[in-house]
């Protein structure tokens, strides 16, 4: 036998930087599209919020207009009327407007943040998808980015308010007196000197701890519910259980800890924004002031209706502080997914040749340190079958993963038709490759969509034709609303039936390379027998690569690849490699009397086909 290292035409991958990755997704970059309606809100707020302190003014005046003794000017009196009324009038129009657009906005940073997301977990490997685990990702894609609405919707109006109203009010209160300003200052600055404390390394880490730990509440929640029937299936209800119980005990122990740290704090700066201890220290303050002749008595007026509206908007910030928290937690892990790195994409891509396949010195881990191939030299000829077989956990799997990209290689490359895979555009790659793997997954989509997955405009006559080749035709008809029928909602299909929709998804793309991990695993003999019939028919001058598991598809396969450890221990046609007696011949002898000592198999996997002619006997070949 010889290696087949092949020396083609194949350039050195250069990975192009990745587009996705090179736009910095900061907040501020998010939010540049929004920048127009993001200052609408603002100017509107400001507006509002100085408007809103017109009829308190209008309030303080007339108090001071009135209160004395003596003839009422009637021509004032009006004229601060109508004031507060139109200042009442024109804070509502802005208040409404502004919140309208702010939550406009939002609605936009939303989809925009979805949508990037969605179009990130697209480009990324799907190797990354097994590392997160199901509850973190809906996470950041369900409550993370909803977190950003207070950031978007309500941050606007209460800095507005908190950093307007005072100013205004301050300014007027000082015009008044301004000893009685500085008294009236107290309460928001003791209020704000609680602020520091709540944001230490401490209440910080312990709010990271309570994030982390409504996650696990998240991920065990999600994890028993997907493994429930296997759970159950084993009685080990109680054990699954427990984990969540864990997670649940874990976050209560958190959220003390948290509630410890910060009840205090945050007491003491509800008690010092409490409308009873500002209105008591404007009074000890005005009394003072009043009996020392410092101050007329109405206007002390003015200091206790703004005085109170000077510590609302901080009383607002401090409510919504928690919320801007989360928001900013929330921004910064979304930011984590969408600065992930994607399997990149070629600015010019490369136009391949044919559609012959070169693995040249590929070498690929899941984990560093922990190599699944290692150094893997193999070329697949256009017309040729090429079945791949080896013991459980050889790489196998792993191998043929590779040729859709769902991962690229750590070292060496693969070339298609001498472009390396890295080379091509995604779209081009999915004209060229098409799979069947073990673990199919079907859309919640019409049968006819998900085999027309590849081919959006497929006619129904080339998707039946499809399913017929498939061997699943006539069960679709079965189904309530036929080739219409939603699966997973309106039907659903077994394990076999699955991936016959999946074979009939891979025949009619009619992509020169298919990858099949053996899809007729699950079919009865009979179909399986036919499917394979179907695919030696479609082979034609296609690529095929296949995980072989039953000794039909080994033995009419063109070469056979023995993968060990990650490496090709043996290659060659079957014919030449069992004449040799070696790795291939053991696994082939041990695979056939495993399937004749088990009585149960009657399905003519013995390498009969049922007649009484033997046809799992290698045909002869050459090696390649
Ligand atoms: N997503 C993954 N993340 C980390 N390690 C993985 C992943 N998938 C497979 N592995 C590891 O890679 C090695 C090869 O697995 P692979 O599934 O390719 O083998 P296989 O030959 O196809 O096995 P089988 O015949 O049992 O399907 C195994 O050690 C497996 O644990």
């Amino acid at each position: 036998m010889t290696a087949t290292v092949l020396t083609g035409p194949g350039r050195r991958s250069t990975p192009m930087p990745d587009a996705g990755h090179a736009e910095e997704q900061s907040l501020a970059r998010l939010l540049r599209p929004q920048l127009a309606g993001f200052a609408a809100v603002v100017a509107l707020q400001v507006v509002g919020a100085v408007a809103g302190l017109a009829p308190l003014l209008a309030v303080v005046e007339l108090g001071r207009a009135l209160l004395p003794p003596g003839p009422v000017d009637s021509g004032h009196v009006r004229a601060v009327v109508l004031v507060g009324v139109a200042g009442l009038f024109v804070r509502l129009l802005c208040t409404a407007a502004a919140s309208g657009i702010g939550h406009l906005v939002d609605d936009q940073v939303q989809l925009s943040l979805r949508r990037r997301l969605a179009a990130r977990l697209a480009r990324v490997p799907i190797g990354w998808f097994s590392r997160r685990r199901t509850g973190e990702l809906a996470k950041v894609v369900g409550d993370d980015v909803s977190a950003v609405h207070p950031l978007i919707a309500h941050a606007p109006s209460e800095l507005v308010a908190a950093f307007v109203v005072p100013a205004v009010s301050l300014t007027y209160l000082f015009t008044i007196d301004w000893r009685l300003t500085v008294i009236t200052l107290v309460p928001v600055v003791l209020a704000l000197s609680v602020v520091p404390l709540m944001m230490t390394r401490t209440r910080l880490r312990e709010q990271k701890e309570l994030d982390a730990a409504m996650g696990r509440i998240a991920n065990s929640a999600v994890e028993f519910v997907q493994g429930i029937s296997v759970v159950k299936a084993y009685g080990g209800a109680r054990r699954a259980h427990r984990t969540f119980r864990t997670a649940v005990d874990e976050f209560a122990d958190t959220f003390l800890r948290w509630v410890r740290g910060m009840s205090v704090l945050a007491a003491g700066m509800q008690l010092a924004l409490s409308p009873p201890f500002v209105l008591l220290v404007v009074l000890v303050g005005g009394a003072a002031l009043i009996t020392s002749g410092g101050l007329a008595p109405p206007d002390l007026l003015p200091f206790l209706l703004l005085g109170l509206g000077l510590t609302a908007p901080v009383a607002a910030l401090g409510h919504g502080f928690d919320d801007l928290q989360a928001a900013r937690r929330a921004v910064g892990r979304i930011r984590d997914v969408l600065d992930e790195p994607s399997l990149p994409e070629p600015a010019n891509p490369a136009a391949p040749e044919g559609h012959r396949v070169e693995l040249r010195a590929v070498r690929f881990g899941y984990d560093p340190g922990h190599e699944v191939l290692r150094g893997i030299d193999l070329v697949l000829e256009p017309g040729t079958v090429t079945a791949i077989v080896g013991p459980s956990g050889s790489g196998k799997s792993t191998l043929v993963q590779l040729l859709p990209r769902f991962f690229d290689p750590t070292h060496g490359s693969i070339l298609l038709g001498g472009a390396d895979l890295r080379e091509l555009g995604s779209g081009q790659l999915h004209r060229l490759v098409s799979f069947v793997f073990q673990d199919v997954r079907l859309l919640r989509a019409s049968v006819a969509d998900n085999i027309a997955l590849a081919v959006p405009r497929a006619g129904r006559d080339d998707v039946v034709r499809a399913a017929r080749l498939a061997h699943i035709h006539d069960r679709i008809l079965e189904l309530p609303r036929g080739y219409d029928t939603v699966l997973g909602a309106e039907a659903g299909l077994s394990g076999g039936e699955a991936q016959r929709i999946a074979l009939a998804r891979a025949l009619l793309a009619d992509t020169p390379v298919l990858v099949l991990d053996e899809a007729t695993a699950f079919a009865d003999p009979h179909t399986e027998r036919a499917v394979r019939r179907t695919l030696s028919t479609f082979a034609g001058d296609r690529t095929v690569l296949v995980i072989a598991h039953r000794l039909e598809t080994i033995a009419d396969a063109d070469t056979v690849v023995v993968l060990e450890n990650g490496t090709i221990v043996e290659r060659g046609s079957p014919a030449r490699l069992l004449a040799r007696g070696g790795r291939f011949a053991s696994l082939w002898h041990a695979h056939r009397s495993a399937i004749t000592d088990d009585p149960s198999d009657t399905d003519g996997t013995d390498g009969t086909d049922g007649t009484g002619t033997d046809r799992a006997v290698p045909r002869g070949g050459e090696s390649r």
